[in-house]
């Protein structure tokens, strides 16, 4: 059977690895954790790179590239940030048969990469902004269940790495990145996120402060950090000597010498595994227009052994008519000419790899002078086929596309909105976490009482009276952000903590769930 044989509500990741590999975005390879990206999901990865490159550019951040190898002196001056991390660093330590001195350490992210070096750029102020950009990989052992796109040894991503002569300079930017990313979600993969700050407990520890998108998967009903924008204040400048002289002090005929304000911000090929796990159905991969290679598929219909070999050669003809008319306002097309199969055979074919448009064109349409088209979005077959007359083609199709692109992100932003419940009452938090939910609560921001609702959404999730060895495994829920957009009803000093041990007052409304 070619088509998809298992359904997402039963079996997810059954469900997942048939939809990536049919739908031709992914191969598995011998290299345990790391995936062949197919055209098909590397074409949607060339999308956002190109919508994502052109925003940077308005900031004027110019692109480079880096050593993927980095010393272990390099790797090593920042302990802090290394002892967290330090299990997943990946070292090459022969060279063909011979030993390295000293082992290199692959990239896990370019922070010790670079800083270095703008150390040496760096000497004065009319050096500074500098703001650089890698779209590259980076490899990190990690050794939870990988997951293609959500959880692998090495991924793609873009890593912005940039310093300032100001803390403002630095904020305004960061949230410049975040908002770009919510975009490259929302108005590029159609998927909701919520933008916040990252608590104590999850912050990137060489930051002054971690800014994130939170993404939400309702088939797990987990939330997916899906990317983040750091300002890294003073913290990696003071480690790595990176100063210039301050103007400031200089008109006032002193020499005093300032470190820089940087920050860093990276999105990966997580992003598509989100756009996947979101829109997928039982038919497969549902891609949204604005980032598919391919946005419609013209089928020819009704040719059969008994059409006559001019009027097959006419209806092709006009398919083509069709096709350039289509390419001339911007809409990237193809055609299924293809020989022994039926056209039932090619909708499934194209349905799989997530075509959000299916234009079909046979002899009884070609006498209307019509299209009958069907949008992949929308489950009822009925519902999601129209007509459209070949002249309002040019100006139709793009129209309906744009219609498309914004019902699935309606679509998603329902189901998200409808998970997210905002709480104040202990006693529904494990319920309502298992009822595929993530929540919205009055915390007071102490990490230790973090720790505690992770501890205790972990321990009764597995179901009261159950026999221990028959519970099923339920991971406790983690605190995702503090979403910028804070509800009312949180009053200082009187509103209580969620978690029922804690003294302390809340502080925010903090979003808590299970989470990849
Ligand atoms: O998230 C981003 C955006 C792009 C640039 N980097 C930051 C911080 C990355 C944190 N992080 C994340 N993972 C890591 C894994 C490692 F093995 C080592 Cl040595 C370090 C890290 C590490 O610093
Ligand atoms: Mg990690």
């Amino acid at each position: 059977l070619i088509g998809i044989d298992v359904a997402k509500e039963a079996d997810l990741s059954e469900w997942y690895q048939q939809v990536i590999t049919k739908g031709q975005m992914i191969s598995y390879y011998d290299v345990a954790g790391c995936y062949i990206l197919e055209p098909g999901s590397y074409a949607i990865w060339e999308n956002i790179k190109t919508w994502f490159d052109a925003k940077i550019k308005t900031l004027k951040v110019r692109n480079a590239y880096f050593p993927i190898f980095i010393s272990s002196d390099n790797l090593e001056r920042e302990k802090e940030h290394l002892e967290g991390f330090a299990a997943e660093v990946a070292w090459v330590t022969k060279g063909g048969k011979s030993d390295l001195e000293k082992p290199v350490a692959v990239r896990p992210t370019s922070e010790t990469a670079m800083y270095p070096h703008f150390a040496r750029k760096i000497q004065s102020h009319r050096d500074l902004p500098l703001k650089l950009n890698q779209w590259n990989n980076v490899v990190r052992w990690e050794f939870k269940h990988p997951m293609p796109f959500i959880r692998s040894r090495e991924f793609l991503w873009q890593e912005g790495h940039t310093a300032h002569l100001t803390q403002e300079q630095a904020t305004e930017e960061v949230l410049q990145i975040l908002d770009w990313y919510a975009d490259v979600y929302q108005e590029l993969l159609a998927v909701p996120v919520v933008k916040g700050t990252k608590t104590v407990n999850e912050k990137f520890p060489g930051a002054d402060f971690t800014t994130t998108i939170e993404g939400f998967i309702p088939a797990t009903g987990r939330g997916i950090q899906a990317a983040t924008s750091h300002a890294l204040g003073q913290h990696f400048s003071k480690m790595f000597n990176i100063t210039v002289e301050d103007p400031a002090a200089k008109e006032a005929g002193k020499s005093e010498h300032v470190h820089v304000w940087q920050n860093s911000w990276g999105l990966t090929t997580r992003s598509i595994g989100v756009m996947i796990l979101t829109h997928g159905d039982n038919r497969g991969l549902v891609i949204p227009p604005r980032v598919a290679e391919i946005q419609v598929v013209i089928i020819p219909a009704g040719v059969t052994a008994k059409t006559s070999a001019e009027a097959k050669e006419d209806l092709y003809k006009k398919v083509d008519n069709i096709k350039s008319d289509l390419e001339s306002v911007g809409v990237r097309v193809e055609t299924d000419l293809r020989e022994g199969y039926s056209p039932g055979f090619k909708f499934n074919d194209w349905e799989m790899k997530g075509i959000p448009l299916r234009i079909e064109f046979g002899p009884k349409d070609a006498e209307k002078g019509q299209v009958t088209t069907s949008r992949r979005d929308i489950d009822d077959k009925t519902a999601a086929r129209g007509e459209t007359k070949i002249e309002d083609l040019k100006e139709a199709i793009p129209k309906l596309l744009e219609q498309i692109q914004k019902d699935m992100l309606a679509k998603a932003t329902k189901a998200y909105d409808e998970h997210r419940v905002q709480l104040t009452n202990w006693d529904e938090f494990v319920p309502t976490l298992n009822g595929k939910n993530v929540i919205l609560v009055p915390h007071c921001e102490g990490d230790k009482c973090e720790d505690e609702v992770k501890a205790k959404s972990a321990r009764t999730a597995l179901g009261d009276g159950v026999a221990e060895d028959k519970q099923a495994p339920a991971m406790g829920a983690k605190s995702l952000c503090i979403p910028f957009d804070q509800p009312e009803g949180i009053k200082e000093g009187e509103t209580k903590c969620i978690n029922p041990d804690c003294k302390d007052f809340a502080k925010k409304w903090v979003l808590f769930g299970r989470s990849y």
